[in-house]
């Protein structure tokens, strides 16, 4: 499904936050949000989930304009994965992992072995299916994580949303959940902090002062100019000796 921001405008008590933010993401696309911290990956990520409101502008998914939408039917379409998202209840995994499937239980169609069935898939694809009756609370950093990402899963989404999902896994886990969010048949926007993860994603967005100040493929938008400029470091790019592609090489701060 294709998701698109058009003129999106977003401010707090009279600061603005973001501006003139204009974006498509075609169907089946993983588009990688970078920018320094600060710079409004968060919050474009929240308005394109519907749960902050534009103060001009709006956001489409497929055709229809996200404001016409009722929450569950965006929820029915679009699942984001928040940086900080916690809860202080005693649940376990697996009931984390179920709320994914609320936006489409209802009286008619309760509870079934087919939710029961997605919700061990999505344990299984962020590797979390040991510990599917563990207490939420007694989990890691990383792996409180990878469950929110299963729930996010679960939800079965058209468009994804992720923000800097890779920010507390090892290595290992940091790379399995990049490779499957890629190979997954759906829109994906993913901000990232490790630019080398980044250029990864069909196309990249950068984010800079609250505006969208380049998108493209990433080799023509993470050049060594704009890291100097937008992020503050000197860069040099090699190519791998084994698979040809460009690495960068962060060498100091401005
Ligand atoms: N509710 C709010 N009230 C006031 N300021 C806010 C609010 N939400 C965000 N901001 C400010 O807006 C700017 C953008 O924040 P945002 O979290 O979107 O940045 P980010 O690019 O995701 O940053 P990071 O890389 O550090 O996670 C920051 O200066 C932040 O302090």
């Amino acid at each position: 499904m294709r998701l698109s921001a058009e003129q999106l405008a977003w401010s707090v008590h009279g600061t603005p936050l973001l501006s003139d933010v204009n974006l498509t993401v075609e169907p089946g696309q993983t588009f990688g949000l970078v920018g320094p911290n600060g710079s409004g990956k968060t919050s474009l990520l929240r308005l394109l989930a519907g749960l902050n409101k534009p103060k001009s502008g709006q956001v489409l998914i497929g055709s229809q304009p996200l404001h016409n939408l009722k929450q569950r039917a965006i929820a029915q379409s679009i699942a984001l994965v928040e940086q900080q998202a916690d809860t202080t209840d005693r649940i376990s995994v697996r009931d984390v992992v179920a709320l994914g499937r609320t936006p489409f239980l209802t009286a008619l169609r309760p509870w079934s072995t087919e939710d029961d069935a997605i919700v061990v898939q999505a344990l299984v694809d962020v590797d979390m299916v040991h510990m599917a009756d563990r207490l939420w609370h007694t989990l890691s950093g990383g792996e409180r994580q990878r469950v929110h990402i299963a729930r996010a899963l679960a939800q079965k989404p058209k468009i994804l949303l992720l923000d800097e999902p890779t920010n507390h896994l090892d290595i290992r886990h940091q790379l399995s959940i990049l490779e499957l969010v890629r190979q997954l048949p759906i829109t994906v926007i993913i901000s990232l902090h490790d630019l080398n993860q980044a250029m990864e994603c069909d196309r990249i967005g950068v984010m800079d002062g609250g505006r969208l100040i380049d998108s493209g493929h990433p080799n023509e938008v993470l050049t060594t100019s704009r890291l100097q400029q937008t992020f503050g470091v000197y860069t040099h790019v090699i190519d791998d000796p084994v698979d040809g592609k460009q690495i960068m090489r962060f060498r100091s701060a401005v």
